[in-house]
């Protein structure tokens, strides 16, 4: 069995207080009425990393951050390094989220040199892919996934690729209102899976964990994640709401 995941990504939301009682809330509704076996995951922004983790001691939530620095350390003013994440006692890291791509110039290149780091500092990449509309439109979109996971991924090892969880989101679905149809996730989620599988083997393929992400709520949750190749979400907007935030966590249940 795969391991199922939803994980919020807080984006640049929330002062510090305001992550802290978000927190607060989402580790007790996810303890008194989470009875699945998925994993929960929070990505802060990263002032509130630490606090969180201690906040999540002896509850089944874990933490993650946004984006991580390729270097190990450095005269990278402004930056954070993957050891600092992992210092806080977080244990995700997501990298290449579209916003990444789109408002900071990450590549692809630049993407696997990061995966390196995070995998070596032992934190779990939560790997971002998906197209633009554009691309979608242009029927190139099975191309560009090809790509992200070939130049951000394929240099990993079986058992370094083993590690990551990928983040399937499409960019015309994230904080617009318009999900991804159930069909057009599986397909593209099945597609993923099948190329892993000739990359590396059927069995990396079946047990590595595919989230969706764009637009998702606990009203399309249940429906998209019934997919046989949907392992659970990444969720922006809805993941600043507790209730919906945990909402979506037990659709697992
Ligand atoms: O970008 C996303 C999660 O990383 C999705 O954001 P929304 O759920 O707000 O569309």
């Amino acid at each position: 069995m795969r391991k199922k995941i939803v994980a919020g990504n807080w984006k640049m939301n929330l002062d510090y207080n305001e992550g802290l009682s978000l927190f607060s809330e989402v580790i007790n509704i996810i303890n008194d009425e989470v009875t699945g076996q998925q994993e929960v995951i929070v990505c802060s922004p990263f002032i509130h990393l630490h606090s969180l983790t201690q906040l999540a001691k002896g509850y089944k939530v874990a933490v993650g951050a946004q984006n991580a620095h390729q270097a190990e350390s450095g005269a990278y003013t402004g930056e954070i390094s993957a050891k600092q994440i992992k210092s806080t006692g977080a244990q995700y890291v997501i990298l290449g989220h579209s916003e990444r791509r789109q408002y900071f110039g990450e590549t692809n290149e630049l993407l696997a040199k990061k995966a390196d780091t995070v995998l070596a500092n032992g934190l779990t990449p939560i790997f971002c892919i998906g197209e633009t509309l554009q691309e979608r439109e242009a029927g190139s979109h099975f191309g560009i996934i090809k790509s992200q996971l070939e130049e951000g991924l394929y240099h990993l090892d079986e058992a370094a690729f083993s590690k990551i969880v990928i983040a399937y989101e499409p960019v015309w679905a994230i904080g617009t209102g318009v999900t991804a149809t159930s069909e057009q996730a599986q397909e593209i989620h099945a597609f993923i899976r099948s190329e892993i599988a000739e990359k590396y083997s059927q069995q990396v393929a079946d047990s590595i964990t595919i989230l969706y992400g764009g637009s998702c709520n606990p009203k399309n949750a249940p429906e998209l994640f019934a997919q046989a190749d949907i392992d659970g979400g990444l969720i922006g907007g809805a993941s600043l709401k507790s209730r919906d935030f945990a909402d979506i966590v037990k659709v697992f249940n």
